[in-house]
């Protein structure tokens, strides 16, 4: 149903990285040869869902893409009453995600929304997952999401944030961008799509530090903020209220 990510295998005049149908149809191709250690992010975010979900209250996935993190957290919540919101604003992606659901079966009731999540409403949620998403937020508009997310959040709920990051200073994100271009060459991505995507992303993905991270999510109230991966510019995060 899926294929090989090509779409910057030529040269082009290159516009700005969007989730549109093409992106859909190679989706889970591009991501598993761009992101290191994206299955073992995507299983480990289920398994803290299972950890920290409570009974009778929400689960969110914002930026859901296909749904990969949904699944995951489904397959992992053990309490009762429990809703999984999947929150995508690609209209191409959320249709896509809705039938890629279809094909597991689950008692944990999915919802897939259409929306963006600046604006929606969230709330009773013992987990909120947000995997690679923030980071297609607006800087502006990141401090009062992550606000919204932690009041929607109950006594003891978590923020499950995973994020591609800037290093800490020039000459390390320059390293981590070279360690993390050479593993993109050993999936298969040429010079030209390493160097095109590039180009495709700079205006539309905007890095935080991980410090900027840990000091945004304290600042907020978060009282535990824990690095659980790292691998090169890739990281993912957990943060208790
Ligand atoms: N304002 C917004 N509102 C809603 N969705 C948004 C917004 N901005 C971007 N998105 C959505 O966030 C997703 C980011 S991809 C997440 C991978 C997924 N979590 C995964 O675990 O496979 C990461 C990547 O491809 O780098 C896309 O589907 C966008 O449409
Ligand atoms: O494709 C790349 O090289 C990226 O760095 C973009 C990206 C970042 C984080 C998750 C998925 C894709």
């Amino acid at each position: 149903m899926t294929g090989k990510d090509s779409i910057y295998a030529h040269e082009q005049t290159v516009k700005d990285f969007t989730f549109d149908q093409h992106v859909v149809e190679v989706f889970p191709d591009m991501i598993q040869r761009s992101v290191p250690g994206y299955a073992t992010i995507v299983s480990t975010m289920g398994k803290l869902a299972g950890i920290y979900a409570q009974s009778n209250s929400n689960l969110y996935d914002l930026g859901c893409s296909l749904g990969a993190v949904t699944l995951s957290m489904r397959r992992n919540i053990a309490k009762e009453n429990c809703k999984i919101i999947a929150i995508d604003n690609s209209e191409a992606m959320v249709e896509r995600c809705k039938l890629h659901l279809q094909g597991f079966r689950s008692d944990v009731p999915v919802q897939v929304e259409l929306g963006d999540i600046n604006d929606v409403a969230l709330s009773n949620a013992s987990v909120v997952a947000m995997n690679f998403t923030l980071q297609f937020i607006s800087p502006e508009q990141r401090v009062a999401l992550l606000k919204k997310i932690y009041s929607a959040l109950k006594p003891g709920g978590v923020l499950l944030l995973s994020e591609k990051v800037r290093g800490e200073d020039d000459f390390n994100d320059n390293l981590l961008i070279d360690l993390h271009h050479d593993f993109k060459r050993a999936n298969g991505y040429s010079e030209l799509e390493i160097s095109q995507k590039r180009t495709a992303i700079e205006n539309v993905m905007i890095t935080d530090k991980l410090s900027a991270h840990h000091e945004r999510l304290n600042s907020i109230g978060f009282k535990q903020v824990q690095v659980w991966y790292q691998c090169f510019n890739f990281c993912s995060l957990v943060a208790v209220k």
